[in-house]
This record gives C-alpha cells, structure tokens and sequence, in this order.
C-alpha cells in the first residue's frame, strides 16, 4: 500500500477535491470574484480584501514554517520553508505596490485589525499548524495554494482587461504560483498515503474547513465586515 491513494484507489486530494465542489462553485460565483473579473469591484471592497490578506499572509507563513519543522523528509522541510518566505514576500509585495496604488495608507493598516473571519481562517491555521501531525497539517494548507490558484486561473479566462485588477490576477493564474501548487498537492498526496484511516479522515475534516473559510474570507470582505462590539 505504498501508491499515493492509500489502498482506496483515489488520491487523497482528488477525494478532497470533488468532496468540496460545492465550496469551489459558491466561491467561483461569488459576486467579489465575477465583479473582480470584470474589473468593477467596488476599490473599497477590494481594499478591505487586501488588508485583511496582508494580516492573513503573514500568520500563513507562520503555519507553512511549522509545517516545515513537522515535515518528515528534507524536501519537506525545503518546500515548506520556501513556502513561508514566498508569503512574506506576497505579503511585502502587497504593502509596497498594491496599498500604494490603491491608496492604503500605511497608518491605515496599522489602525486595521484582523476581521472576524481573518482572525477565525489564521487562528485554525496556526492552531492546526501546532496540534495536528504533518499529513492533516498540509491538508489545512493545501485549500489556502488550490483554491487560489484555480480561482485565478477562472477569474483570467473571464477577465476584462486591462483590469485594475490585473496584478491580483497574474500573481494566481501565473505560472510559478501553480507550479508551487503542483508540488503542495503531490507532497500531500504522498502523506495521505501512508497515513492511517484515522489521520486520513482528519485531513479531510481540515480540508473541508479550510475551503469554508477561504469562502468565508471573501464574503467577509464583500460585507466589509469587522468586529461587531
Ligand atoms: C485568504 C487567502 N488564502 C489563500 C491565499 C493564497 O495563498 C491568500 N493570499 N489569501
């Protein structure tokens, strides 16, 4: 039983996949994401968005190096901490060219904190990061790389261009960031293999969790959503 599927003759993450279908599809259609296509997102919705993912990117990379201290082989333990420097860089790469263009200000970040579902999507994150084993740690990862890069590549073949959008789009329907997504699913797939039933039922519990959140995120900042007291 050494093949990626486990014995059960599909792929830990081609399970996961059509299990969260329905997640993929309400957040494809999610009116942020058509209006992003077609370049008529309110800017104020679309700043609320990466203000709240410059906070999210930075605690991502937090859970992306934990997993780089869990993982089980040296590649692991590369592609992880590789992965941890890559969200900072996204996360640098948005205050230094996306606030300025969008006009965030840097005291306007410094005054933002975490929305709801910013604090909930980052808190599980790091959370699942420090108590779970490895195999259901990748799992809660693998939504945050795959559904972005799916999203973008979706989100490109409607797009409207030029788009004000257009550096948000290329970043997760470009090439790199979905080679980097080739690699996550492989290496999860390869965890799930010789994980037991019990392990593998957990990565698809945070699978599935994460999907909801990544929606949940997206709504959050349709609703410009924050703290209610
Ligand atoms: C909320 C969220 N999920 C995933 C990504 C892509 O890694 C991102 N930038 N933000």
């Amino acid at each position: 039983m050494n093949d990626a599927t486990n014995g059960s003759g599909a792929t830990f993450s081609a399970a996961a996949w059509q299990a969260n279908l329905p997640v993929f599809e309400a957040i494809r259609t999610m009116a942020f994401n058509e209006q992003l296509a077609q370049g008529t997102l309110p800017a104020d919705r679309f700043k609320h968005y990466m203000i709240q993912d410059a906070h999210y990117l930075i605690a991502f990379g937090r859970a992306l190096a934990i997993a780089a201290a869990k993982a089980d082989d040296a590649d692991g333990l590369v592609q992880f901490s590789e992965a941890a420097k890559v969200a900072v860089i996204v996360e640098r790469s948005l205050h230094t060219d996306f606030f300025r263009s969008f006009g965030v200000a840097p005291a306007e970040f410094d005054g933002t904190e975490m929305s709801p579902a910013c604090h909930h999507y980052t808190s599980f994150l790091i959370g699942t990061a420090h108590a779970e084993p490895y195999a259901v740690v990748l799992a809660a990862l693998l939504p945050c790389f795959w559904i972005y890069a799916e999203i973008g590549r979706d989100i490109l073949a409607r797009a409207v261009r030029p788009n004000p959008y257009d550096a948000w789009i290329d970043t997760y329907a470009g090439e790199d960031f979905h080679e980097a997504v080739r690699a996550v699913i492989a290496t999860t797939d390869r965890a799930a293999a010789t994980a037991s039933p019990q392990v593998r039922a957990r990565m698809h519990e945070a699978y599935k969790r994460a999907s909801q959140l990544e929606w949940m995120f997206w709504d959050s900042a349709w609703r410009l959503a924050s703290w209610p007291v």
